[in-house]
């Protein structure tokens, strides 16, 4: 196999590639642009206009992902996957990937969207690359522009697979891609409804990318993860690389849940309490009238909303990020 298909080898390593470009049997070229970013560009007679953004290991420890990545990028790279899409593979922190850590210093998924300049540190050096390699990326007038960042959580979920749609005013959420999304295995989606501060978000808002976080199961570390089960979702991008995708039946969303966020929860002091059991599952129901969490100078989160379900619950997190998502379910009348 190409020695740039090993990228996650590479980046696993701390190595550069003696080699930056290379091309496959397929005539595929292959480009190292940094460390862990790798772009592939099919020959131009069998491009289909598609510029596909894979991102994984924004969080070290979420390697299931970075797995899934990997196997794409061998096959390409052995010449067994041929790609009719432009792609870019990126591993997002990989010095937390190396320690099998969610971040070292900061949440890069925390500083998108402009965050990074007011931070220092080497997480915001690399938020800033992520930006620009994507930007850059993302550059090439009238080209379809996607972007999956993928990810898995911290706790089990009584949805296992389910995406987060970022927000843009004026923009609506596209049906097409949802049906997309479900084909892919996704259960559930959460639309955003406002402008947010990680990696999908971005490229959705500043780059006019159709873009996605993908949550596939519960974080493990590196070869355990047999109960992370991507089948659906590898089976749908192999067909999106190779630009053999069967036609979606766009008015049927096939059962996908979907969900709007009534409240984040912001963490404002180290007083603030969470009144949940350390081991409660993303979609938990919440009855109104519960407290949910309590901070300095008396605040408290009660539960108003009916059908109220809580997401990434996490108390843990630096005082003025979000400590959890109060989710309810909600139609598909505003989809375009
Ligand atoms: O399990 C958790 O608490 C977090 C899992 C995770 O990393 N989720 C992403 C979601 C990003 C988004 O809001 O689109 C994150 O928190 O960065
Ligand atoms: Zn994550």
């Amino acid at each position: 196999m190409l020695a740039l298909g090993k990228l996650l080898e590479l980046t696993l390593a701390g190595r550069e590639p003696a080699e930056k470009t290379q091309l496959t049997v397929e005539g595929v070229r292959m480009r190292w642009l940094s460390e862990g970013a790798l772009e592939v560009r099919p020959p131009e007679a069998r491009d289909n206009g598609l510029d596909l953004l894979l991102s994984a290991g924004i969080h070290g420890n979420e390697t299931a992902p970075i797995e899934l990545l990997d196997r794409l990028l061998n096959d390409i790279a052995r010449g067994d996957l041929k790609p009719r899409a432009r792609i870019l593979f990126l591993f997002g922190n990989p010095e937390a990937i190396r320690r099998g850590e969610r971040f070292i210093e900061q949440d890069v998924n925390r500083l998108f969207n402009g965050r990074h300049e007011q931070s220092s540190g080497f997480e915001a050096l690399r938020a800033c690359e992520l930006e620009r390699l994507s930007a850059s990326f993302f550059s090439l007038p009238d080209r379809e522009r996607l972007h999956y960042d993928l990810h898995t959580a911290i706790r089990g979920s009584k949805i296992e697979q389910f995406a987060l749609y970022p927000w843009k005013e004026d923009r609506r959420h596209s049906r097409l891609e949802l049906a997309r999304l479900r084909a892919a295995g996704m259960e559930a989606v959460l639309l955003q409804n406002k402008p947010s501060i990680v990696f999908s978000s971005y490229t959705y808002d500043k780059l006019g990318a159709e873009s996605f976080t993908l949550e596939l199961g519960k974080a493990r570390p590196f070869g355990q993860n047999a109960g992370v089960n991507v089948d659906l979702l590898e089976t749908r991008l192999k067909q999106i690389i190779e630009g053999n995708e069967p036609p979606l039946a766009e008015a049927s969303l096939d059962g996908l849940q979907l969900f709007s966020v009534a409240r984040e929860i912001i963490k404002h002091s180290d007083s603030f309490r969470l009144n949940l059991p350390a081991d409660i599952e993303n979609f938990s129901e919440l009855e109104v009238g519960y407290v949910l969490a309590e901070d300095i100078a008396q605040t408290r989160w009660i539960i108003e909303e009916k059908g109220a379900r809580i997401i990434f619950p996490n108390p843990k997190v630096k005082n003025g990020l979000r400590a959890g998502i109060l989710i309810v379910p909600t139609t598909d009348e505003n989809l375009a």
